[in-house]
């Protein structure tokens, strides 16, 4: 019998509940960022480039999505990139046309950050303040993608300065109410990072369980065995039998 036959169809989650692996410091993070957000040029939404179509926060856009908003793909050096084209024009259907993909060790892709948030800025009418020079952007996205390691990487690469925001394996680093950071002399140009923000309605068990296959939701919370047996279902059904 071909080894293919014997793969399961499908991949049975049984009687889970995602509402518990929102925890609750998430929603005191998102209070915190509407309240930051009068003085905010532009929202820089880091997401991981492995699963660019699920566990985006719709609450984001809801209530921040008035800004110039800039998607970056991080953790592109795990990604499956010959899907680029095909991820990019499936963004743009759904509304979101600044894309950049990053690998926040090297500094090819992400010396195109200021320059498009600088260029979003300038073209964004609202937000033209002649009289102020300095520019404020909120880093936003859901935990462990990496916002942390972008601002780090901005400052290496802008300002030649180390590590001012800290970085973990784990979700959930960073939870200090937003902090200013600078990361560009010129144009001047600052951040807030923020604590990573979960959606509390997260669609479906798989997109949740794609989110903690991919570190932002914390393992115990979801199972560790379940999220094994779930990643050996999809390698099969991609048929990466290696
Ligand atoms: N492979 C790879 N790993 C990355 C990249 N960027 C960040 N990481 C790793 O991803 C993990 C999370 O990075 P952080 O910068 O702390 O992520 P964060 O979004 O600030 O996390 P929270 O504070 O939990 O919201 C760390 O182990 C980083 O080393 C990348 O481009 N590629």
């Amino acid at each position: 019998m071909r080894f293919s036959l014997l793969l399961r169809r499908g991949f049975e989650f049984g009687e889970r509940e995602v509402a518990h692996w929102f925890p609750g410091h998430m929603a005191r993070g998102l209070k915190q960022m509407k309240a930051k957000l009068k003085s905010i040029d532009c929202i820089v939404e880091v997401h991981d480039a492995r699963i660019p179509f699920s566990g985006r926060n719709p609450i984001f856009e809801e209530s921040l999505g008035i800004k110039p908003h800039l998607l970056i793909l991080n953790k592109m050096d795990l990604a499956d990139l010959t899907q680029e084209k095909r991820i990019l024009t499936k963004l743009k259907q759904q509304g979101i046309g600044n894309v950049i993909f990053t690998d926040c060790a090297r500094d090819k892709n992400i010396k195109q950050v200021v320059p498009a948030i600088t260029k979003l800025i300038g073209s964004s009418q609202r937000f033209q303040r002649a009289e102020n020079a300095e520019t404020c952007i909120m880093v936003i996205g859901v935990p462990n993608v990496g916002k942390s390691s972008l601002i780090n990487a901005l400052r290496r690469l802008h300002l030649r300065k180390g590590k001012a925001s800290r970085v973990g394996g784990e979700p959930g680093i960073t939870r200090a109410v937003l902090t200013r950071i600078q990361v560009s002399e010129s144009p001047l140009l600052y951040l807030f990072d923020t604590p990573g923000v979960l959606s509390p309605r997260i669609e479906s068990v798989e997109t949740g369980m794609k989110l903690a296959l991919c570190g932002t939701i914390l393992d115990h919370l979801v199972g560790e065995d379940i999220m094994a047996n779930y990643l050996l279902y999809t390698l099969n059904q991609q048929q990466q039998y290696r």
